[in-house]
Order: C-alpha cells, then structure tokens, then sequence
C-alpha cells in the first residue's frame, strides 16, 4: 500500500543525516511500527513521507507509483496523520465542527454538518462536540478530534506520530483500542511511530528498530514479544523498555 526506498534526510549538510537511507514497505490493512530513542529519525521519516520535510531523497510509493515531490490533494486524500499534542494540531480559537470542515475544504470536498457528525460518532463521541473549542475537551477526546479530522476525508493510509504519548495510561488503551477497531473496519494502513515498545507491541505486525537515522532490525511483534532480537541495540531497547513485562506472554 505504502513504501518508502532508500528515503534520505538531511537538515543540515555537514551533518549526518537524519534519515540515511531508510526502506520498507506496508501490506494493505496492517500496522508497520518504527522505534527507537529520541532523535533516532523516526518521526522525520513519517514526516517526510507526509511532504512536511523539505529536500529528501528516495522515493515514497503509494500502490507502488511514486507520489509526487510536492504532495498533491490525490495524496492527502489517500493519506492523513494524527500528531502527538492535539492541543497543538487544533486551533484554540475554532469551533470543533470548523476544524472537522477544514480538510474536507481543503481538497475540495462537500463539508456539510452531516458529514462532521458522522465523523464525531465514528470516533465515540456526541454531535454535540461539534459546538465545543479544544480547551473544553479532554486529552483523551481531543486526540478523538484529531482522528476523526484525519478520517473525514475517508484517507486509506493513517501516519501516526507517537499518537497516545501525551496521554495518560488509561486514555492510551482507549485511543489505541479505537485505532485498531477503525483499522479493522475500514481496512486502514498504518505506519506508526513510537518509543514505547508497548505501543507498538500492541498495535504493529511488524516494525523496525531505528538508531542513527538506520534501521537497525526489523521484527514480527511474535519476535519482539518472545524477546528473540538479534541486534545488541534492540536488545537494549526491549530490557530498557519499563513494560517489558507487558511484552511477553504470560
Ligand atoms: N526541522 C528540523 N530541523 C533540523 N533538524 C531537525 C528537524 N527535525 C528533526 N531534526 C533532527 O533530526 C534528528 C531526528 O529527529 P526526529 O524528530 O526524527 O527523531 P525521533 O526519533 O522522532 O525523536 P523524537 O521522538 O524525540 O521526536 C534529530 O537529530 C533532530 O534534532
């Protein structure tokens, strides 16, 4: 559904970069996850793959052709990201209904109320949000604002950075656990970024673990959970990991 070949990034050119030639490729309805420590190049990737980073090379494929280098409205009608702070991606001083609007707005597509309501149920939550302002909402529900804007423009990929970072661990569960259900029904791709190998534990079939803009290794969540790594720098990673616990069977 989704790939990415030899993906580089460089932000400053006497450094090194900050993606050095990343691949991989995400079947159709599954979960890809990429982790590794802060500054490891992992949410560059997925924000190169959105077009947020100026000047990369490589190529990002969607169904195996190219997108282009400037991502068009057919690219951002096909994939969508949620951030982590949905404090920070909404506007402070906008109705949820008009943030709900915006992207559908923005490529051209037919906003009516009914269609804002629809995305509230979609992601648990009442018509009656739509009248709200961010600050009236929790972490928890605002996260659900954030998805639901990314999904009203019906996208097929999802690109989520560290989604469920900034919330506390009960409101986590439920927004990874809306996330899962969402990909079911819709058949959703997603490519998720995240420090926490329980996150990606619970949600991915796959990951990669990333160091230095590399990836290092790359694991079925059978692996990960049997804690049968290869690379010493994964090694670390799942020992340093506070939920290694959670990651095996019990
Ligand atoms: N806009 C930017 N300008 C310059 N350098 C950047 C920019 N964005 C990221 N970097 C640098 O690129 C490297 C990778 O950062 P990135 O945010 O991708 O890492 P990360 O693994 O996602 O970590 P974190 O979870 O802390 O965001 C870091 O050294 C970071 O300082």
């Amino acid at each position: 559904m989704i790939a990415v070949r030899d993906l580089v990034v460089r932000f400053d050119r006497k450094g090194a970069p900050a993606v050095a030639g990343v691949s991989f490729a995400i079947e159709k309805g599954e979960t890809f996850g990429l982790v590794g420590e802060s500054g490891c190049g992992k949410s560059t990737v997925l924000r190169a793959i959105a077009g947020l980073v100026p000047g990369h090379s490589g190529d990002v494929l969607l169904d195996g052709r190219p997108v282009p280098a400037r991502r068009d409205r057919a690219f951002y009608s096909r994939v969508q990201m949620v951030f982590q702070d949905p404090y920070g991606s909404l506007h402070p001083r906008q109705t949820i209904a008009a943030q709900l609007a915006e992207p559908l707005r923005n490529l051209g597509l037919n906003g009516g109320p009914a269609r804002v309501d629809r995305a509230l149920e979609t992601v648990g939550l009442d018509p009656a949000f739509r009248w709200r302002f961010p600050h009236e909402l929790s972490g928890g529900q605002r996260q659900r604002v954030a998805i639901a804007r990314a999904l009203i423009v019906e996208p097929e990929v999802l690109l989520l950075d560290e989604p469920t970072s900034a919330l506390d661990v009960s409101v986590q569960a439920e927004i990874l656990n809306l996330l899962t259900e969402l990909r079911r029904r819709r058949g959703l791709t997603y490519l998720l970024v995240s420090h926490d190998l329980a996150v990606i534990s619970h949600m991915c079939g796959e990951l990669a673990v990333m160091q230095r803009g590399r990836i290092l290794e790359r694991l079925d969540v059978e692996r990960l959970r049997a804690g049968t790594v290869e690379h010493p720098y994964s090694a670390e990673l799942l020992a340093a990991s506070e939920a290694y616990g959670e990651l095996r069977p019990a």
